[in-house]
């Protein structure tokens, strides 16, 4: 063999070798950085879907815990609270079309502004404007109070006349009372259900005289149910000066009284209505620090009624993260009741508002169980036996959940 041969025969066996060992140096890291790719790599593969799982279980267990658990409601308008499906049964019935808005409430996207919740309210009452709808749409309201725990409901409405004004509107209180008498008679239910009756602002003084003489007369007759009134309505619409003297002298008679506040920017109503300083606010939205400091001197805290899901969609917000006081009020220990407003207008429920509370302000099942005990306190029933009953089922109830989740169920 020539040498250059040989040397050629060397040098192609030499670049076959690096061709070698170049092959196998390659393919040496990709196998280890492969291994080691998965190494590292294999913890967050690993945990990731372990995390989630694990998230999956805490909102599932904090929102069964919200369900399960024993509480009170004190916000809830009675026509606000229709369900969809009986709206639109009620509204075909009369042959009215079903408007847009109504057409996908079961939506999670659905949305009402302030303007379009008042729309929808005289459609509701177009609907409700029978004695036997009045009556469906009770009895089916403490259901659903009663299948999502809820033990003690202040149910709110405006009195008004039915079947063609044949039935007053004091006949149609009668009917709310007879129909939550039957309840608690016929059935063997946790929920005690309770009476507000509402003035509407926007119907004027003397339909707000009517409905205040009806709350009146039922309290001096000692009705058990009736345990307060409510300024609500349209807040765009009339004004909180109107209707104080009727308020005061309910007052002085010895009803609680409750005032929707702050749902639309008018700073010098809210001060009015802090200077008279009702039992409870309901909403208490657009307030600024004035208005914090001049409650602070002239008495303290007044028990304010939260409606999360109303609140978020009537000030048009993107979530509940935006509420412009909710996290202050819960973090500072204000006395706070969680509230539907309107469940069947915002689709919703009790359990459902708390659970959105928990999520967005971080609570856990214990922290849940002081803002539902502390609602507890802010009731309006007056007979003392009552109060200790709801008191004593809602801790009763709140201890044997917390038990059952230390037992790790
Ligand atoms: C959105 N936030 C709110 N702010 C103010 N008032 C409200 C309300 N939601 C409901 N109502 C009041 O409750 C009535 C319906 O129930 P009732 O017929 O009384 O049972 C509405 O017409 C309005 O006057």
């Amino acid at each position: 063999m020539p040498a250059f041969s040989f040397l050629s025969s060397w040098k192609a066996s030499l670049l076959t070798r690096r061709r070698y060992f170049f092959l196998l140096g390659s393919l040496t890291t990709l196998v280890l950085g492969s291994i080691s790719g998965i190494l590292l790599l294999r913890p967050f593969s690993k945990d990731s879907p372990n995390q989630e799982e694990d998230e999956k279980r805490r909102k599932n267990r904090l929102k069964k815990f919200c369900v399960d658990i024993p509480k009170v409601e004190l916000h809830s308008h009675l026509n606000g609270s229709i369900r969809n499906a009986t709206l639109k049964d009620l509204l075909s019935d009369l042959s009215v079309p079903i408007p847009p808005t109504l057409q996908n409430p079961d939506s999670e996207e659905s949305t009402r502004t302030l303007s379009e919740c008042f729309e929808i309210f005289p459609l509701i009452h177009l609907a409700v404007s029978t004695t036997s709808s009045l009556r469906r749409v009770v009895q089916e309201t403490l259901i659903d109070f009663e299948s999502d725990n809820v033990i003690y409901l202040e149910l709110r409405t405006t009195p008004r006349t039915l079947d063609e004004g044949k039935v007053g509107k004091r006949e149609y209180v009668d009917i709310v009372l007879s129909e939550m008498k039957k309840w608690v008679e016929d059935k063997d239910t946790k929920l005690i259900p309770r009476l507000i009756i509402s003035i509407d602002r926007s119907k004027g003084v003397k339909e707000a005289r009517e409905n205040m003489g009806i709350a009146s007369s039922l309290f001096k007759m000692g009705h058990d149910y009736v345990v307060g009134v409510d300024l609500g309505g349209n807040p765009t619409k009339g004004s909180f000066k109107e209707f104080k003297g009727l308020l005061e002298q309910v007052r002085t008679e010895g009803m609680k009284v409750t005032v929707h506040a702050g749902e639309v920017d008018d700073l010098e109503e809210v001060n009015d209505i802090v200077a008279f300083r009702p039992d409870r606010l309901g909403h208490f939205l657009c307030v600024d620090g004035g208005v914090w400091e001049k409650m602070e001197r002239e008495g303290g805290d007044i028990p304010i009624e939260v409606c999360p899901t109303s609140n978020v969609m009537t000030l048009g917000l993107k979530g509940l993260g935006e509420h412009p006081i909710l996290e202050r009020l819960v973090k500072e220990g204000y006395p706070v009741s969680i509230n539907t407003d309107d469940k069947g207008v915002f689709n919703t429920k009790q359990s459902l508002e708390l659970y959105k509370v928990a999520e967005t302000l971080g609570l856990n099942e214990y922290t849940v169980s002081g803002l539902v005990w502390g609602a507890v306190d802010l009731v309006f029933e007056g007979n003392r036996r009552t109060r200790a009953r709801v008191a004593r089922d809602v801790m009763k109830g709140i201890k044997s959940r917390l038990d059952k989740i230390e037992a790790g169920g």
